[in-house]
């Protein structure tokens, strides 16, 4: 079933945003492994690899040509330019999942979740916020992985990616942790409910018209 024509999905599409650093991947991971039948995409990007990271895990790593020619044949649902790089989501690494029943997770930036929530009836946006900005830069330092000029360039685009907040469903604030993971587990419990209750609606308007019949 094609993503982008306004037939419904089985599965819901979350879009999940943040300024770099506010926790976005600590949490995801965590609302992951506490929530059953909801997976995480794995995008393009063409920015380096981290020490640690693995490709087809973290990232499928790609370079700027081939990231070119994926645009131009149409296999991203979207794409953006983050620091320099190009970061995208290719329609194939979440039609099937979605298609099987299975809720998804985009971890991505504003810019993408623009164009997801243009393309894509009934996907969900949640923004996560960090404390303070001095939090926020703590935790940059914290994760050790980026030398001072780019933290610097970091903090500044935070302050941008943050003007974009009212354009998602929801914002989730991750002060405490655990409080940050309860709501957004609350949140997806929520969208299902509301689809169970939408089902059984549904269920029984179709058993009313067939008795009618
Ligand atoms: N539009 C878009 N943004 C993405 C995608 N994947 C990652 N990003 C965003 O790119 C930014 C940088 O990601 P990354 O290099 O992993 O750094 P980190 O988020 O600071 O660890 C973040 O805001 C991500 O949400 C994607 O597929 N599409
Ligand atoms: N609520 C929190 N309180 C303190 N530190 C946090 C909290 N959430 C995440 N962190 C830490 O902040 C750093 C950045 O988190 P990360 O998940 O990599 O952010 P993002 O994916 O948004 O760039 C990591 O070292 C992480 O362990």
């Amino acid at each position: 079933m094609p993503l982008t024509d306004n037939s419904p999905t089985l599965g819901t599409l979350y879009v999940i945003a943040a300024p770099s650093g506010a926790g976005k991947t600590s949490l995801v991971a965590a609302l992951v492994e506490s929530t059953p039948d909801i997976d995480v995409s794995v995008s393009h990007t063409t920015r380096p690899m981290r020490p640690g990271e693995q490709d087809g895990i973290h990232y499928h790593f790609t370079d700027v040509p081939t990231f070119e020619q994926m645009i131009e044949a149409g296999r991203f649902l979207e794409h953006a330019r983050v620091f320099d790089n190009y970061y995208g989501t290719a329609i194939a690494s979440i039609e099937q999942e979605l298609d099987a029943g299975r809720d998804v997770i985009l971890e991505i930036d504003w810019q993408g979740a623009a164009q997801v929530r243009r393309q894509v009836p009934g996907s969900v946006g949640i923004f996560i916020l960090p404390p303070s900005r001095e939090a926020l830069e703590e935790r940059l330092r914290g994760r050790g992985q980026d030398p001072d000029e780019v933290i610097a360039r970091r903090m500044r685009d935070a302050v941008n990616d943050m003007s974009h907040y009212a354009e998602f469903d929801y914002l989730v604030f991750n002060d405490d942790f655990e409080i940050a993971l309860a709501d957004l587990q609350n949140i997806v419990l929520a969208h299902r409910l509301r689809f169970e209750a939408q089902s059984r609606r549904h269920a029984e308007s179709l058993k009313q018209l067939l008795a009618e019949q």
